[in-house]
């Protein structure tokens, strides 16, 4: 007789989930067992949602600008908060944090770490969960607060979800990366042996908060390097958004996204739009088609054996102005749209070729990302501007020719 728990009856009646013997076949659901039976297996089924905020909040530390702090209980005294922050964006407005916080009188204790992909890694990680153990966090309602670019959000999502199982974490993402793309969807990650992001987790960020006033002082190069993630999201699902770039690719870079206001806000909003659009359906990629993975096809690979001369967006650039070329060798887009995106890359003042472009690094590049999605290349190819298909039949020499034609048109932009 299988003994019976009164304490499952009670929970399932309170709609609790739980296992729980059963003795009416309709009661019974996959995986349960009826009583007496011999047990051979447990089939459990449960889902989680996921629910996160994104909202854009100029300024974030401004005195009188409370949004940072409301999830704040009034009935727990005095807030504690840990704050993971970017070295450069501590330097350069770590004294305004400071202010902010001892403003509004809450306990708090700032973890600086390096940011740059050769710091995307476990060890940095790891500083960041003594400082989660130093400060003494509690489980649930005190979030860590991350400040920074990708790669300072990547870890400090991986550090918080792996902190006690899952410690709730918001972020303010200080780079247009960060913006657009990194603080948009739940993946976190760090690098590992050499692999582009190899290590990491679905981690949802309870909050995130877009503060564009951080674009002020974000050096041009990485202006372009986000752009190049936006560029992605236009190529393969937003003719609109290529327009924009078409117009006003240049002055987005030199303005730091400020001028023409309006254009850069209609970009920037279709860009996190655009992303959501495709993550929200398939969060955890269950379903590895995945649009977004356009320019991630060869990029991991070269961003990593270029480290750290290639920025993420870089490489991304150099994969989908590659991707274009074989795409018009398909017979996917013509000469002349080929010739439009090449000429928008290099107004970004993108890089659209790389020496490590070679037949073996490309070839190395395509099986290791087939792995990734799980034997099969699902290589996104663009058909025309703002559409996409999937192919899984490009050969290397397929490759070859597409790098040599690209090479041979001298797309390589010097900054
Ligand atoms: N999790 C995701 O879904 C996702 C999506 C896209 C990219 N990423 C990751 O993001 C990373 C790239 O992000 P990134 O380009 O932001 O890198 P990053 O975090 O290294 O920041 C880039 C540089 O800008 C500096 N910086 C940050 N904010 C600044 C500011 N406001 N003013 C001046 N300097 C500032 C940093 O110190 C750093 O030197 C990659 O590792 C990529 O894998 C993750
Ligand atoms: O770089 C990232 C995510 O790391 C995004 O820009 C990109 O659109 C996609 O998420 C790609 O799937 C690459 O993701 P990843 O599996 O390499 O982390
Ligand atoms: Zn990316």
């Amino acid at each position: 007789m299988f003994p019976f728990d009164e304490q499952a009856i009670g929970r399932h009646q309170r709609g609790e989930q739980s296992v729980l013997p059963t003795t009416h076949p309709s009661e019974q659901s996959a995986g349960l067992f009826a009583l007496g039976a011999p047990v051979t297996h447990w089939a459990v089924k449960a889902t989680q949602s996921v629910s996160y905020e994104i909202q854009l909040c100029d300024d974030v530390f401004a005195l009188d600008n409370l949004t940072l702090l409301e999830d704040v209980t009034p009935a727990g005294g005095r807030p504690r908060r840990l704050l993971v922050v970017d070295a450069n964006v501590d330097r350069l407005y770590g004294a305004r944090i400071r202010a902010y916080l001892e403003h509004h009188d809450v306990i708090h204790r700032i973890c600086v770490i390096d940011s740059g992909e050769t710091a995307k890694a476990m060890d940095t990680t790891l500083r960041i969960i003594d400082a989660l153990d130093d400060f003494g966090i509690d489980r649930r309602r005190e979030p860590v607060i991350g400040v920074g670019g990708g790669v300072l959000l990547d870890m400090v999502g991986f550090a918080c979800g792996m902190y006690r199982r899952a410690t709730p974490y918001v972020r303010v993402p200080t780079t247009l990366i960060g913006l657009v793309d990194a603080a948009v969807g739940i993946k976190t990650g760090i690098n590992n042996n050499g692999h582009k992001n190899r290590l990491g987790s679905y981690f949802a960020a309870d909050r995130t908060l877009l503060d564009r006033t951080f674009l002020g002082t974000l050096p041009h190069r990485h202006v372009s390097n986000g752009l190049a993630e936006v560029l992605k999201i236009a190529l393969i699902k937003d003719g609109r958004l290529f327009e924009l770039f078409a117009q006003h690719a240049g002055q987005f870079v030199t303005t730091r996204m400020q001028h023409p206001a309006d254009a850069a806000t209609e970009l920037l909003e279709r860009a996190i739009q655009g992303m959501l659009e495709e993550l929200q359906p398939n969060l955890w990629e269950k379903v590895l088609e995945r649009v977004v993975d356009y320019g991630h096809t060869f990029s991991p690979t070269l961003e990593m054996h270029a480290l750290p001369e290639l920025l993420h967006g870089e490489a991304v650039s150099v994969d989908m102005a590659l991707t274009t070329v074989l795409a018009e060798r398909r017979g996917l887009l013509d000469a002349g749209q080929r010739r439009e995106i090449l000429a928008v890359m290099a107004a970004l003042r993108l890089p659209t070729w790389h020496p490590l472009c070679t037949p073996d690094t490309l070839g190395r590049a395509l099986r290791d990302t087939v792995r990734h999605r799980d034997g099969q290349q699902r290589l996104p190819l663009p058909i025309g501007i703002g559409s996409a298909t999937f192919v899984n039949d490009v050969t290397d020499a397929e490759l070859a020719e597409a790098a040599r034609a690209l090479a041979e048109a001298r797309f390589e932009v010097t900054r």
